[in-house]
């Protein structure tokens, strides 16, 4: 069977989402497919889900810190509990999609698509699309690592669908998903070891940042190794071995469960992209600055799958916008990255957005920097928090921010402050005289500038 539209988008994340319902309101006939629940990473299996499990561990880690300044009794968490927490917000999202798309009059097919011509896509169990344009929205999934017992790692989904918390976790990588379930599965009781073969932690970070932050993996009791190359993973009796070398001599560390969180390439694998022409390089579309594809004109991409921005939310929505204007007006709108901000859920969480301060000093900018640890800010006392610091960057002869690096209390929100002003060209002294309410955490954007 065969069916003809404007707009085959292949997946049904973030980035296929905005794009087709974009294209489809502008009257195209539009189809979406997916291979597995629709939703996507963001709200299945990343952002959403994690950030339920983080609101359980930040309501454990207040109380905490709280005992002894006026709240008393052991808050602590129940596992299964809080994941059926989280499943009563994730379960009816892919039904919630399929009505959204249907209300839309989008046509969602189900299986997984591979290409079978420059636009024509072929969908296991549910026959042929054929289209004018097609959107690889597919995402992103956990690199391979190439290591003997690769097969027994568990993945960010494994992991917040577990029933039971394993009691003794070893992590593989120590990036963005190592950081955040390193925090959440130790505050939940589980023994917790990071091996991560960098020289630190949240190498997207800024060092300093990175390096406050780093009170609060040892205070929690994480076993933090860096330097440790992961080379492989085995059975054992009880649970696993992950063995590897660090500092030229070799470790084994024994977990009840070992986490893949050595890092995400876009899911291009299945798409069969050779039978539409779509050239790849280093496992990467090969992209026009209208994330078209250079070899076929009729193939767009966004979003993680794209990978010409960082692989973040609000970037596969940036990128979905661009694409269905480039398609209902021709390549004309170019995908603008500056002043992404980005947050490590940890507790207390790290943020940053615009330029690092390396990154400054090699382009040679004039540039005034304060930064500082401040736990004794009022922000930081009045949460019973030890962490907190800052870091911000300003243009000498314009005054405008160039990037903000923070660690500490209510930072997930106030970064996104800084990114305003990134974005929208406003000046630290604009920053200044701005009325904040007080006291909250932007209260205190004064006094970093
Ligand atoms: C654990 C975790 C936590 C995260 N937390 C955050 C966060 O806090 N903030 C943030 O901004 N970002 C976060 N991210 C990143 C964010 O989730 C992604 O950047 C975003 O979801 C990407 O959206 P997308 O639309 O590009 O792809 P996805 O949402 O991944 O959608 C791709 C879809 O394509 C489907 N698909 C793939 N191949 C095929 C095929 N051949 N046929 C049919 N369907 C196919 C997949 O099943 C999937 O549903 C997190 C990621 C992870 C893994
Ligand atoms: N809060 C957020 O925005 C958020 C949260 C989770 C994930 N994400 C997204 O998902 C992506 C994937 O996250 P991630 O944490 O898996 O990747 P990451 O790229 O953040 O970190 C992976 C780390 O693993 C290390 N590594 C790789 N192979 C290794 C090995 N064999 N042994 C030891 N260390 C090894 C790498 O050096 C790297 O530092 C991120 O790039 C991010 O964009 C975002």
């Amino acid at each position: 069977m065969s069916h003809e539209y404007d707009l085959v988008v292949i997946g049904t994340g973030t980035a296929a989402m905005v794009v087709s319902m974009r294209v489809r309101a502008a009257g195209w006939r539009v189809a979406v497919v997916d291979s597995r629940p629709f939703g996507g990473t963001c709200a299945l299996r990343g952002c959403d889900p994690k950030k339920m499990l983080i609101g359980g561990a930040s309501a454990v880690d207040h109380a905490r810190r709280m005992r002894g300044k006026g709240v008393v009794g052991e808050a602590r968490i129940d596992w299964g509990e809080l994941i059926r927490f989280k499943r009563s917000l994730t379960d009816p999202v892919p039904t919630k999609n399929e009505v959204r798309y249907a209300e839309k009059g989008i046509e969602a097919f189900k299986g997984v698509a591979r290409f079978v011509g420059p636009a024509s896509v072929e969908v296991e169990g549910a026959g042929r699309l054929e289209a004018k344009r097609v959107v690889i929205a597919t995402g992103a999934e956990p690199a391979r690592l190439g290591i003997p017992g690769e097969e027994h790692l568990l993945d960010n989904e494994g992991f917040m669908a577990l029933e039971r918390l394993p009691p003794r976790i070893a992590m593989v990588g120590g990036g963005y998903v190592a950081a955040e379930f390193s925090h959440i599965a130790a505050r939940a009781g589980a023994q917790v070891t990071i091996l991560q073969h960098g020289e630190r932690l949240l190498k997207q970070f800024d060092p300093d940042i990175v390096s406050w932050a780093m009170a609060s993996f040892r205070e929690l009791g994480v076993d933090v190794r860096v330097g440790a190359s992961v080379e492989g993973v085995e059975k054992t009796a009880g649970g696993f071995r992950a063995r590897g070398v660090a500092g030229g001599a070799p470790f084994a560390v024994e977990a009840d469960a070992v986490l893949h969180a050595a890092g995400r390439v876009p899911a291009l694998g299945s798409l069969d992209l050779a039978a539409a022409g779509v050239e790849v390089e280093r496992g990467r579309l090969k992209l026009n600055e209208f994330l078209q594809s250079v070899s076929n004109p009729a193939v767009y991409a966004a979003g993680d799958a794209a990978a010409v921005g960082p692989p973040l939310t609000p970037v596969s929505s940036h990128d979905a916008k661009a694409v269905a204007a480039n398609l209902l007006q021709g390549n004309h709108q170019r995908p603008d990255y500056r002043g992404v901000p980005s947050v490590a859920f940890t507790l207390p969480p790290i943020a940053a957005v615009g330029l690092s301060e390396a990154e400054a000093r090699a382009r040679g900018l004039k540039f005034r920097m304060k930064s500082d640890l401040v736990p004794t800010w009022f922000s930081a006392r009045q949460a019973a928090e030890k962490v907190y610091g800052y870091k911000v960057l300003v243009d000498e002869a314009t005054d405008l921010v160039l990037g903000a690096h923070l660690v500490g209390p209510h930072v997930d929100e106030v970064i996104n402050l800084f990114a305003l002003a990134i974005r929208h060209g406003l000046t630290a002294e604009d920053l200044k005289t701005t009325m904040f309410a007080y006291p909250t955490g932007a209260s205190d954007i004064g006094y970093m500038l």
